[in-house]
């Protein structure tokens, strides 16, 4: 797929000394960017949602940790240490679910480790660097996965998809709109239902965005549509993303997720999860056991400044759900399309 302006939204990017971010929290109606330079605005960011999406926060929270080192002070590697592990936890505190936030940061810990015989000044360096590899990794992984999801896609398929999984929440192209882009690149006649993903709109504020930008024919629709459209045989595949995926398959991902699986399997309609491979944790091995973040109330009781519900009405606001892995047809990661049984298979492709 050739890198046009449909698919080369940067939702960020590293600028000579600091990062760049379009500031998903004012789209689709203006593209503001923001510029970074400080470990506690990238905080900030990542916890508002202004930068998103599981491999963007992975992203993100790599340039931030460099942030967060680059002005350290300390002249011996023990103290300098220190000081990095508290700069990781700093910015791992911003959100719990998403997988990449925290291996990033554990990769790039380990590559200082890997580098102690060197002076403080180089291992800042490399620390950047490796934040920009990861940076470029994730693009064409998630190039990767659109061009191993596409051949699932047959001529005319409606497509329904949840949240946003696409340049914006990814260094480019996307997980799930990444195999939408690409069917659309080879003229597959596709047309994708969008969810509006309550309560922050990640569907219509977002993925409609992206998917008009690119000239993919769209319809809009509420969460609660979905289970009729897929009755009445109107849907033909679900690919969403994910943003933990634990090691017997079990998935992770925005709120609304889990009702769509059970209802694609009740409707016998293949249900899809796009990643890239370093979504899967293997360390975990229960979807059970993945933290799932709840956010503010107020994200459910008010919405752009107005009240949609009485004063101190109480609200239980989680942004994530967990699909146990019977529901899911087959990953489509970079490495290729994953069947089950997911844990054996996990296990063959872990490096
Ligand atoms: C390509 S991963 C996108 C993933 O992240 C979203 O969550 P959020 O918008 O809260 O960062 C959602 O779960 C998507 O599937």
């Amino acid at each position: 797929m050739n890198n046009d302006t449909k698919t080369a939204i940067q939702s960020i990017e590293w600028r000579d000394d600091h990062v760049r971010i379009l500031d998903q929290t004012y789209l689709p109606g203006r593209e503001v960017y923001s510029d970074i330079r400080d470990v506690g605005r990238m905080w900030e960011a990542i916890k508002k949602l202004r930068i998103r999406g599981a491999p963007a926060i992975g992203i993100a929270a790599a340039y931030g940790f460099y942030l967060g080192i680059k002005e350290l002070s300390e002249n011996s590697f023990q103290s300098f240490f220190i000081e990095v592990e508290r700069v990781a936890e700093y910015l791992e505190s911003a959100r719990p679910t998403a997988v990449n936030l925290h291996w990033a940061l554990h990769r790039l810990k380990t590559t200082i480790k890997a580098h102690k015989d060197k002076d403080i000044s180089e291992l800042k360096e490399i620390v950047l660097k490796t934040a920009k590899t990861i940076h470029d990794e994730d693009k064409r992984t998630c190039k990767k996965i659109g061009e191993n999801g596409v051949n699932l896609i047959t001529e005319g398929d409606r497509i329904l998809t949840h949240c946003n999984t696409g340049s914006l929440a990814t260094g480019q192209y996307g997980t799930a709109l990444s195999v939408i882009f690409h069917a659309h690149e080879k003229n597959k006649d596709i047309r994708v239902w969008v969810d509006e993903t309550r309560p922050l709109l990640q569907g219509s504020r977002l993925t409609a965005w992206e998917l008009m930008n690119a000239e993919i024919p769209m319809t809009l629709i509420t969460d609660s549509t979905a289970g009729s459209l897929m009755r009445r045989g109107e849907v033909d595949k679900v690919i969403v993303g994910s943003d933990h995926v634990a090691a017997n398959g079990d998935v992770a991902n925005k709120i609304g997720t889990y009702p769509l699986a059970v209802l694609a399997k009740e409707n016998k309609i293949p249900f899809y999860v796009a990643v890239p491979f370093s979504t899967i944790d293997m360390e975990l091995q229960e979807g059970d056991n993945i933290p799932i973040e709840v956010r503010e109330e107020d994200e459910i009781t008010r919405f752009n400044d107005s009240e949609v519900a009485p004063k101190k009405a109480e609200a239980y606001n989680p942004a994530f759900d967990i699909t146990p892995h019977r529901y899911v047809t087959a990953f489509i990661t970079e490495k290729g399309l994953i069947e089950p049984p997911f844990d054996e298979h996990f296990k063959t492709l872990v490096k």
